[in-house]
Order: structure tokens, then C-alpha cells, then sequence
């Protein structure tokens, strides 16, 4: 998936991580270094939820605290008779973060999890932009004009 937006040609690298554990070692190198997150839990698995938790505050560890862009999905909203975790509870956590969240199914519309990509690379593109320093405008563009002669 290409994303593209004025001067920024965003081209995610998917890695999917798995939290079934307490151990986090050899994965806490990719959590440092992603732009943005997509937090995964499923409806019908309150440990899931819990453990999202727990990993949304490594993410807010590594990131030092700078808002670093952030999505919630809540997937198998199609098991809604074996839901354990409730809608308000997913989107109370998302708005305590300040970020998107979006109940879906995996297995019925894939297109909901693209757009929760797109929604996440449109938020990564903006926080890019609004963290570059006067000095990566002022001297990045000069920078790449040197590089480019
Ligand atoms: N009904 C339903 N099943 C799903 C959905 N998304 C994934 N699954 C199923 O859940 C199972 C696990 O999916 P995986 O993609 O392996 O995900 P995982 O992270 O290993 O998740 P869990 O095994 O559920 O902890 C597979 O059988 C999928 O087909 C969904 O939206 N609805």
C-alpha cells in the first residue's frame, strides 16, 4: 500500500507483533522505531483487551510520551453473541488517547481494515509534518538541494 500526501510518499512496513506474553525482548527494537500503530484486540476476548492496555503503555514508554500516531481496532464484531468486551469500553480507551477507533470484521470487510491503514498513514504524515524542527524545514530542503546538484 502506497499512501501519498504533498511531500511525503508513505510506504508502510507491516509488522505484525504478538502480545500473547508477558515478553516483549527481541520486539521492543521495531516498537522504538515505528511512525505509527495499529492496537488490535477482539470483541470477544477481554484478555485481549487487557493486554492492548498494557501495550499501548510500552508504546507510550518507547515514544516518551510524544503522541505518536495510534489506531484501535476492535475485530470479530461479527461474534457479537460471544462479545465480552463492550463498544463503549474499546472507544472510552480510544478517546482517552485522543485517537480513531473502529469495531470491525476481519473475516466480513476486509476494506474497514484498509481504511483504518489509510486513517493511520494520514495520521503519521500529519504528525510528521507538525514535528519537523525549523531546523530540518529550514535546512533539510537545503540539504536535498545539495544532494540532488
Ligand atoms: N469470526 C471471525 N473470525 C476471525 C476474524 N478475524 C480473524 N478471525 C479468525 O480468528 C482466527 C485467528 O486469526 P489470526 O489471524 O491467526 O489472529 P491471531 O492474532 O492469531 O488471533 P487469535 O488466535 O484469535 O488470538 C482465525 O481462525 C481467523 O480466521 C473476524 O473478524 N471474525
Amino acid at each position: 500500500m502506497n499512501f501519498m500526501a504533498k511531500n511525503y510518499v508513505l510506504i508502510p512496513n507491516v509488522i505484525r507483533l504478538m502480545f500473547d506474553n508477558e515478553d516483549c525482548g527481541a520486539r521492543e527494537d521495531v516498537m522504538r522505531w515505528a511512525d505509527g500503530y495499529v492496537l488490535v484486540y477482539s470483541i470477544v476476548s477481554r484478555k485481549s483487551f487487557n493486554l492492548l492496555q498494557e501495550v499501548q503503555k510500552k508504546v507510550e514508554e518507547f515514544k516518551k510520551g510524544s503522541n505518536v500516531p495510534i489506531v484501535i481496532l476492535a475485530n470479530k464484531a461479527d461474534l457479537e453473541h460471544m462479545r465480552q468486551v463492550t463498544s463503549e469500553e474499546g472507544q472510552t480507551f480510544a478517546i482517552s488517547l485522543g485517537c480513531p477507533f473502529i469495531e470491525l470484521s476481519a473475516s466480513e470487510d476486509v476494506s474497514d481494515v484498509t481504511d483504518a491503514f489509510h486513517a493511520l498513514c494520514r495520521d503519521i504524515v500529519e504528525y510528521k509534518r507538525r514535528s519537523r524542527t525549523f531546523f530540518d524545514r529550514v535546512f533539510g530542503a537545503f540539504g536535498r538541494e545539495k544532494v540532488s546538484s
